[in-house]
C-alpha cells in the first residue's frame, strides 16, 4: 500500500512545527526520516498516525484520505510505534500485544484463538515470546520496545509508522528489528537517529530540519558531507566496510557555529 503525504503542515498549540511536507512511500518500501533533535520528526509522524490533525495538506493510503477514516478503519491499515508509547496499567506483555487486535474485533472484543495465535507469532518474531506473561511495566526499555513492535505487527497493518524503533535496543536487536521491518513487506516510514543504520536499511531518506524537508533521495546521495555539516554540525568521513564494501560514515563534531 502506498503512502502519500502531500503539503502537510502540522501545528501544536497554535504554533506551526511542520511545514509543507510532501513525500511518498511506495508499496513495500522502507523510507527513513532523519534530522536533528527538535526538527519535527515526531510531530510529522504523529500527524501521519493521526495523533494530530493536519493544519494543511493530506495523508493518503492508496488514494484514501487517512484523516477521513474512522479510527478503527485507519487502524486496520496503519500501525504506529510512538516514541513515548506504553500503558500506565499493569497489563502483561501478551495483553499489550493483544491490543493490536482490537481494530479487527467485533462483538465481545475478546481475542479469539486465532487472535491469540497471531499475537504469539508477533511476539516470537521480535524474539520476545519469553516475555508474554511478564508485567509490561516491569520490562526493560528494550524489552518494552520489542513488545510494542509486536503489538504493531499483530495489528496486521499495511503501513507501519515507527518513531525511533531502535531506541533502547542493543546493537544486535537494532539490526534484527530493522531487518524484520525490511523483510515484513510492509510500507514503512521510520524516524531514525543512527544515520548509518538508516543508510544501510532504508530505500530512501528524507532529511528534516526546522520542520521542513531539506533533502530527499537514496541514502548516500542525501547524506553528503555538506548536508551533514550544515544540518547536523558534524564532519563526516566515508569509509568502506572491509568485508561488505558498504559505505559507512564516521563523524567528528564540528565546532559550534
Ligand atoms: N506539544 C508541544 N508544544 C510545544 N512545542 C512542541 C510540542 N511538541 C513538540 N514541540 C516542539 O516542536 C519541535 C519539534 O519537536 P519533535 O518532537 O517533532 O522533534 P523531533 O525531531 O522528533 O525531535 P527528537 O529527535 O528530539 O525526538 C521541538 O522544538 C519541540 O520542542
Amino acid at each position: 500500500m502506498r503512502l502519500d503525504i502531500s503539503g502537510l503542515s502540522v501545528a501544536v498549540a497554535g504554533q506551526r512545527l511542520v511545514h509543507d511536507v510532501t513525500l511518498t512511500a511506495g508499496s513495500g518500501r522502507l523510507i527513513g526520516l532523519v534530522g536533528p533533535n527538535g526538527s519535527g520528526k515526531s510531530t510529522l509522524l504523529r500527524c501521519v498516525y493521526r495523533a494530530l490533525r493536519p493544519a494543511a495538506g493530506t495523508v493518503h493510503l492508496d488514494g484514501t484520505d487517512l484523516h477521513a477514516l474512522t479510527a478503527r478503519e485507519a487502524a486496520r491499515l496503519l500501525a504506529a510505534l510512538p516514541q513515548e508509547a506504553g500503558t500506565d496499567f499493569d497489563f502483561t506483555a501478551a495483553e499489550v500485544v493483544a491490543m493490536g487486535r482490537l481494530p479487527h474485533q467485533r462483538g465481545s472484543g475478546r481475542p479469539s484463538a486465532a487472535d491469540r495465535a497471531l499475537c504469539d507469532r508477533a511476539l516470537a518474531r521480535v524474539g520476545a515470546a519469553h516475555l508474554a506473561e511478564r508485567g509490561f511495566l516491569r520490562l526493560s526499555g528494550g524489552e518494552k520496545q520489542r513488545v510494542l513492535i509486536a503489538r504493531a505487527l499483530a495489528q496486521e497493518p499495511q503501513v507501519l509508522v515507527l518513531d525511533e524503533p531502535t531506541n533502547h535496543l542493543d546493537i544486535a536487536q537494532q539490526l534484527d528489528v530493522l531487518a524484520l521491518v525490511r523483510d515484513s513487506g510492509l510500507t514503512v516510514l521510520a524516524a531514525l537517529h543512527d544515520l548509518n543504520l538508516a543508510a544501510v536499511h532504508c530505500d530512501e531518506l528524507h532529511v528534516i530540519a526546522g520542520g521542513r524537508i531539506v533533502a530527499s533521495g537514496p541514502p548516500h546521495d542525501v547524506l553528503t558531507a555538506e548536508l551533514l555539516a550544515e544540518i547536523f554540525g558534524v564532519r563526516a568521513h566515508r569509509v568502506r566496510h572491509p568485508e561488505t564494501g558498504a559505505v559507512q560514515l564516521l563523524f567528528d563534531r564540528l565546532p559550534a557555529a
